[in-house]
């Protein structure tokens, strides 16, 4: 995987993508040609998180993105899910470089929590288990806690995954200052444990910059709601001279 001079890498995540096209039935936004594009502007990975109820990403979405991957061999495909639903079926089929296990209920709005240690440890052992077996680098949904970062390496994991929301919802805040610090010290209980580090949830341009200078080691983010809702704003312009072009020829 390649990296930006930061040395954290951007995964771009395409659910809300998935979202809009399923708005209808004529296959636009391509989620693969949403993907394809994030990766030639220099994203270093693409990241889905296929939920049991299809709402945004679909089975076909994850075979159709490997493929499209298979032409990007130095860049990331991360799948992120809960592996006691559906999830492990698609690591099966596709061995994405990455998994990310993340602790969501069926139908849950959005991802709100990290694994528990040490009650998650023992039924999440032998799935962590079996994907390494595949060849897939597994990294877990955690909460910034750092007393739960060696049970989590304990368990099987390569990386663990930061759920940032906390800190995301308290930008501008006096508490962000707190939060920061707390991802910080987990970086650092994740690093003197030996797990890699991810982070993600409501990452955007206003609270990206801070969070890489302050949490040490960091190895990538995965950022899809904030991002997709950019690149639609920043392409606004150019989208409308072209329908007024096809309007005043
Ligand atoms: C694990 C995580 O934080 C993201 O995958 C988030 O859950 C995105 O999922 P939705 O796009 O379905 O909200
Ligand atoms: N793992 C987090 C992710 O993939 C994207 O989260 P968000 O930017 O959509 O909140």
């Amino acid at each position: 995987m390649t990296h930006s001079s930061s040395n954290v890498a951007l995964s771009v995540n395409v659910n809300k993508v998935a979202l809009l096209r399923n708005s209808r039935h004529l296959g636009i936004p391509s989620v693969t040609r949403a993907a394809q594009l994030c990766l030639q502007a220099g994203a270093q990975g693409i990241t889905i998180h296929p939920r049991p109820d299809e709402r945004h990403i679909r089975a076909s979405d994850v075979s159709e993105l490997h493929a499209l991957m298979q032409a990007w061999p130095d860049r990331e495909f991360n799948i992120e899910g809960n592996p006691f639903h559906n999830l492990m079926d698609h690591v099966r089929a596709v061995r994405p470089h990455q998994v990310t296990f993340v602790p969501d209920s069926e139908g849950q709005f959005t991802s709100d929590h990290g694994w528990t240690f040490p009650q998650d440890a023992q039924r999440l052992k032998p799935l962590i288990d079996e994907c390494k077996a595949l060849g897939v680098r597994v990294s877990l949904f955690m909460d910034p806690v750092p007393e739960q970062m060696a049970a989590a390496r304990a368990a099987g994991a390569d990386r663990v995954e930061l759920y940032t929301e906390p800190y995301a919802a308290t930008w501008g805040t006096p508490d962000n200052a707190v939060q920061l610090q707390r991802y910080a010290d987990a970086a650092q209980a994740a690093s003197q444990a030996g797990l890699g580090l991810n982070a993600g949830h409501d990452l955007n341009r206003d609270n990206l910059p801070a969070f890489v200078t302050a949490v040490k080691g960091l190895q990538e983010v995965s950022i899809g709601h904030a991002l997709i809702a950019d690149a639609l704003e920043m392409g606004y312009a150019a989208t409308v001279q072209a329908y007024l072009a096809c309007l005043h020829k």
